[in-house]
């Protein structure tokens, strides 16, 4: 049997909150529908975010609510902070994200806060999730590089991750925001992070900026990544991380697990059906 790698699918969230133009709550609410049933298992719908900071997903909690789901689905979504998360609490998802940043110019771009501070404002958030048994993911930016202060040491990126596994994330989705990622600097960095936190614990997250996604993805599997986030024909970036664009394409990490020998139980029509909707969105 083929072991079986998760496809974190992010596309209705990272994917679409950037995009200039309002994307429509009901086509919102269709492209996440036709991904559930493409037999994905995560899907990021939506974030509980401040409005002002980001429009596109003012309608988070009209998006869960009109959504039809799939049991087999688990339908999540970002909580910057408490009010956040009761947004997402009271619109029924099955578990949240909080995002940190390994560099402090990306935090104060994305979360107008300091690392810190970040981590003080996600102490209630897992209080409360730990009161309903709702699971916490962590995501951590700019992993190798941040837009704003270049550079991040490998040391620096496994003390946040291991911080945030510490806060209890169940895991940690190593961002790089910012698509600078080779094969030398991430395996520099893993070499360095997987010394203190376990693989099954972490997931890549990857851009497709410089187009050598596929070999990131490649590389995380063989230092023993079995989680990759992923976004519906290659929609996406980060609105608060200048040249993030192209999230890594769905698709494209389907080839790569099948290549490697790996199963991921995505089916390829009803994929296309989810794409289609995300070329309708941008055109
Ligand atoms: C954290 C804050 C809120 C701080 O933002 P702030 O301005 O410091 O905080 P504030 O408390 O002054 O709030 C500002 C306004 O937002 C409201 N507000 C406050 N919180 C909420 C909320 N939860 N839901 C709805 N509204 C909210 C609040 O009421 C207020 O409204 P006003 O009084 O001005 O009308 C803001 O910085 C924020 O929302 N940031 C989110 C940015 C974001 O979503 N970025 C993209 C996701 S991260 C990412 O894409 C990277 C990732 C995960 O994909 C991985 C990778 O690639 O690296």
């Amino acid at each position: 049997m083929t072991e079986r790698v998760t496809i974190f699918e992010v596309g209705p969230r990272d994917g679409l909150q950037s995009l200039g133009l309002q994307v429509p709550t009901e086509t919102k609410v269709a492209l996440i529908e036709a991904l559930s049933r493409t037999g994905l298992t995560k899907i990021e719908a939506t974030s509980f975010v401040s409005p002002r900071w980001v429009p596109q997903m003012a309608d988070a909690a009209e998006v869960m609510a009109q959504i039809t789901r799939i049991p087999a689905v688990c339908y999540s979504a970002l909580t910057p902070n408490l009010r956040g998360m009761e947004g997402a609490i009271a619109a029924r998802c099955d578990e949240v994200a909080i995002f940190a940043s390994a560099s402090e110019g990306f935090s104060r771009a994305n979360l107008n806060c300091s690392i810190e501070e970040s981590f003080e404002r996600f102490t209630p958030i897992m209080e409360r999730a730990r009161e309903v048994g709702i699971p916490v993911r962590g995501y951590l930016s700019a992993v190798i590089a941040c837009p704003y202060d270049g550079g991040v040491a490998p040391q620096t990126v496994t003390r946040w991750t291991a911080k945030l596994l510490e806060i209890g994330c169940y895991e940690v989705s190593l961002g790089d925001t910012i698509g600078a990622g080779t094969v030398e600097t991430l395996d520099a960095m893993l070499d360095v992070l997987l010394d203190e936190c376990p693989t099954d614990k972490l997931a890549g997250h990857f851009h497709d900026t410089h187009g050598n996604a596929r070999e990131l993805v490649a590389t995380a599997l063989e230092r023993g990544l079995r989680t990759f986030d992923a976004s519906v024909a290659g929609l996406g970036g980060c609105p608060y991380a200048p040249g993030s664009r192209g999230n890594i394409d769905t698709r494209l990490v389907m080839e790569v697990l099948e290549a490697q020998g790996f199963s991921h139980g995505v089916d390829r029509d009803a994929l296309v059906q989810a794409e289609q909707i995300a070329q309708g969105i941008v055109g």
